[in-house]
């Protein structure tokens, strides 16, 4: 009965959520887009442009890079596509859109989370909730409302990539996943399309031009294999420093305008991977990269994977890049966050294996921290972290991470190679314990 309540409890929250968005939603749409739309001066005074959009973009058409006057019209005839209106498309799209590119679609199938606020930067506090191409275009309208925003707030699959792709001119790849990414470059490819890439953890990014004229090296020219799924590291494990990111986003946006406004010719484009870090000093580095590959699988004479392949659903690009194992410990080592409340013994050693800066963030009374990375370094010497009177053979250790998956690793290590009996991972880790023990433990 009390698991039906709760059930039934937790329904309840949900719709109770879902209905905010969906009001918020529709409060996006009643709101002004564009607040001062009325004082633009409508009337062209040449074929292409009005007073208006002269003195808008009279600041980048006098840069000699960028071609004057050609340069404004190749971009306002131009159209490109954002995947993922996140931590990159955001400073992208804010950009592209100030710089007058005449039509912008923007694909994400995700809404606005609180956590997302600090680095996608189009995104407001009062959009959380919304999705986020419609809180994109919402803030486009407003900071330029020359520019036709056509959005797609669904994901991006095999089964719509085409129909998608084949409309735009250029790709901007902003999303955060090698599946994602594979199927970019696939589509792109086979639809002839340039694609900007980048990527950003951390106080890191890269940033690449793939397919460049269908001449320039592809994603899999550069990577044939996807990472192993255990080296993917996501901006929520591993965190990230918006300005980096964000610089890796204006920088697309750059490499976008230089494409469309003819910048780059078959004749000076090179191959490169630029690689910035912000810490300790900023750098910015530009690597040259291998060209086109002779036996790559989609852009090579010998490519083979079609159309048809794709849009037939036989390439699955999620198992393609594999998944992450969450399930490394037998369920005897493992116990829920509620069994780990009831009934631990005081003498029971709770040990927290997140990085010292996720610990200083929140924890639980009593634990200790020992971070894990690969091989617990630190637990060799692990009997001196432990109470002096701590029985190896018998008392109880239990490892906490922040999901659960990092816990089990460690618990697998204290088992198999030193000797610690009595181990058990507490499941969904701290992020379980704040939703399901503990509210006030926050979720960072
Ligand atoms: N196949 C896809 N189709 C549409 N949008 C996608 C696809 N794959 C990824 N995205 C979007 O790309 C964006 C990437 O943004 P970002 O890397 O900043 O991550 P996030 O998911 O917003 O943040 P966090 O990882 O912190 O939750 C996300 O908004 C995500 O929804
Ligand atoms: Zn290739």
């Amino acid at each position: 009965m009390d698991l039906e309540k709760k059930e039934l409890l937790e329904k309840i929250s949900k719709l109770e959520l879902e209905n905010s968005g969906l009001r918020k939603r529709l409060e996006a749409f009643e709101s002004p887009l564009s607040a001062d739309s009325s004082k633009l001066q409508h009337t062209k005074i040449d074929e292409d442009f009005t007073l208006d959009e002269y003195k808008r973009y009279g600041r980048q058409m006098i840069v000699p890079s960028f071609g004057s006057r050609d340069g404004q019209v190749r971009l306002k005839h131009s159209k490109v596509l954002v995947i993922g209106a996140g931590g990159l498309g955001c400073p992208a799209l804010l950009y592209l859109s100030a710089a007058g590119v005449g039509k912008i679609g923007i694909i994400d199938d995700d809404v606005v989370d609180t956590s997302n606020l600090h680095r996608q930067v189009l995104h407001t506090t009062d959009s959380v909730g919304i999705h986020k191409c419609e809180s994109a275009k919402r803030y486009i309208s407003r900071l330029n409302p020359h520019v036709q925003v056509e959005t797609y707030p669904y994901r991006l699959t095999n089964s719509n990539a085409f129909d998608i792709i084949n409309k735009y001119d250029v790709i901007m790849d902003c999303t955060d996943t090698p599946a994602t990414r594979y199927l970019i470059n696939d589509v792109s490819v086979l639809c002839s399309k340039p694609i900007v890439s980048a990527s950003g953890l951390k106080t890191e990014g890269q940033l690449t031009i793939l397919n460049f004229k269908n001449m320039g090296p592809c994603y899999r020219c550069f990577y044939p294999k996807p990472p192993k799924p255990e080296t993917v590291t996501t901006c929520t494990d591993g965190g990230v420093i918006g300005p980096a990111i964000g610089l890796m986003g204006i920088t697309m946006a750059l490499e976008a305008i230089k494409l469309i406004t003819g910048y780059y010719t078959k004749e000076n484009f090179k191959p490169f991977l630029a690689q910035y870090s912000g810490y300790p000093q900023q750098t910015l580095r530009v690597f040259k990269m291998r060209n086109k590959q002779h036996d790559c699988a989609i852009c090579s004479p010998s490519a083979t994977i079609t159309k048809e392949i794709i849009t037939n659903n036989e390439i699955d690009y999620a198992s393609f890049c594999g998944k992450v194992n969450t399930n490394i410990l037998d369920s005897k080592y493992r116990v829920s966050v509620r069994d780990f409340h009831e009934n631990n013994n005081p003498k029971s050693v709770l040990l927290d294996v997140r990085p010292p800066e996720q610990f200083q963030i929140t924890k639980l009374p009593n634990s200790i921290n020992i971070s894990w990375d690969p091989i617990l370094t630190k637990a060799d010497n692990i009997d001196e972290y432990f109470p002096a009177d701590f029985d190896k053979s018998k008392d109880e250790v239990y490892v906490l991470c922040r999901y659960g998956n990092d816990s089990q690793l460690a618990a697998k290590k204290l088992i198999e190679e030193l000797g610690i009996r009595n181990v058990k991972d507490i499941k969904g880790g701290i992020n379980k314990w704040s939703e399901e023990i503990d509210s006030k433990i926050p979720k960072y």
